[in-house]
């Protein structure tokens, strides 16, 4: 089973890739010493799927668990959900000795994880993914967080979760949507740090859900070096990872959340951010359309809908943390794995790109 370690020092932890891992949950947990007493917390469709068989499992292994749902969807990602679910927690008995599991999506890992580096001042978690997001991305690095009116993930913490288990079998029950929305963050890790997966990804089927398991580690293995490089995205190693996500961030939070998936925002995130590259970075035209193509092979939207308007955009990417003093950070990239911040994207360059969004590829 491929297993990616992340070295962090006293907070490292493993990534146990294995088709069929939710069965073995209780085991690896049991291995590590992962506390007893356990809030599970998961939304109400993926606990349907998956709730009963960990439950199954944590028992077979002594866990004593209780189980937590709040609905399903980015709306989810909110300061009043984690009150709700810390007082949901002390309602059900949970203290300080207890530990959390975050069975689902970026959402349910985000709020989860929130909830856990603030629960009676901090508590282990551990990550239990079910969709290509989370999988290749969100369950690993410990930002945790919600989102506020104002922004995408403007409150939040660093928690690095103990164990991440990820089990490729349970791709199998999402929908087409939430399935396809997750390729965006592969497409993302290939075109900043591995130029070979993009004739790989070329070669997917995005209608098969047999995702190979090699190919969600090595995205795992991608954000985990950049990571262990820059774990709180002080020296802007880490701030690599955000690559389309600054345009991107600022649409998701200009419709109401949980409109326009994660993905679907990055999508367009990305293909604005191509086009900087080529005219700030040197970005070869072709090997920009060359990802663009990748995004709409995985049915991802590449053309912003004028619904949505450039200064709303604006506005709530303003707030984007990667903004300081009014200047922005922007990554670029200057070929196909090798991406870098550059200081030289005006507010200008920012409009335009959100402009060329509204035009056919
Ligand atoms: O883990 C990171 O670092 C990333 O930037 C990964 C992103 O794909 C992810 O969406 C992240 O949550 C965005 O971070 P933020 O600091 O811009 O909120």
């Amino acid at each position: 089973m491929p297993t990616v370690h992340v070295d962090l020092a006293e907070r490292s932890y493993d990534v146990v890739v294995e088709p069929g891992a939710l069965a073995k949950a209780g085991e690896l947990l049991g291995a590590i010493g992962f506390g007893k007493k356990v809030a599970i917390v998961s939304d109400a469709t993926v606990a349907k799927f998956h709730g009963e068989p960990l439950k199954a499992s944590l028992a077979a292994a002594g866990f004593q668990t209780t189980l937590h749902t709040v609905p399903s969807g980015e709306p989810s990602k909110s300061l009043s959900q984690a009150e709700e679910l810390c007082r949901s927690m002390i309602r059900a008995g949970h203290d300080r000795k207890s530990s959390i599991i975050a069975l689902g999506g970026g959402v349910i890992g985000d709020l989860s994880g929130f909830v856990a580096a603030i629960f009676y001042r901090g508590v282990p978690f551990a990550q239990i993914p079910t969709t290509i997001v989370s999988h290749v991305d969100s369950s690993v690095g410990g930002k945790t967080g919600v989102n506020v009116a104002e922004g995408k993930n403007l409150v939040g913490a660093f928690h690095q979760p103990k164990l991440v288990i990820v089990d490729p079998e349970l791709l199998r029950t999402l929908p087409a949507r939430e399935f396809l929305e997750g390729f965006a963050e592969v497409i993302k890790h290939a075109a900043i740090r591995d130029a070979a997966m993009l004739d790989e990804l070329a070669g997917l089927d995005p209608d098969s859900r047999d995702v190979p398991a090699d190919l969600i580690a090595r995205n795992i293995a991608i954000k985990a070096r950049i990571v262990e490089a820059d774990e709180q995205e002080l020296t802007g190693e880490r701030a690599l990872l955000n690559f389309g996500h600054t345009i991107g961030h600022g649409i998701e939070a200009a419709v109401p959340y949980g409109e326009m998936l994660h993905g679907e925002a990055i999508s367009l995130g990305l293909r604005a951010a191509l086009h900087i590259s080529v005219k700030r970075a040197g970005l070869a035209p072709a090997d920009a359309a060359r990802i663009l193509g990748l995004l709409k092979r995985f049915c991802l939207p590449v053309v912003l809908s004028p619904e949505i308007t450039t200064e709303t955009v604006l506005e709530k990417l303003g707030r984007d943390k990667k903004f300081e003093s009014g200047k922005v950070r922007f990554v670029v990239l200057d070929r196909p794995g090798s991406a870098r911040l550059s200081d030289e994207v005006t507010p200008e360059d920012l409009r335009e790109a959100i402009e060329h969004l509204r035009t056919q590829p």
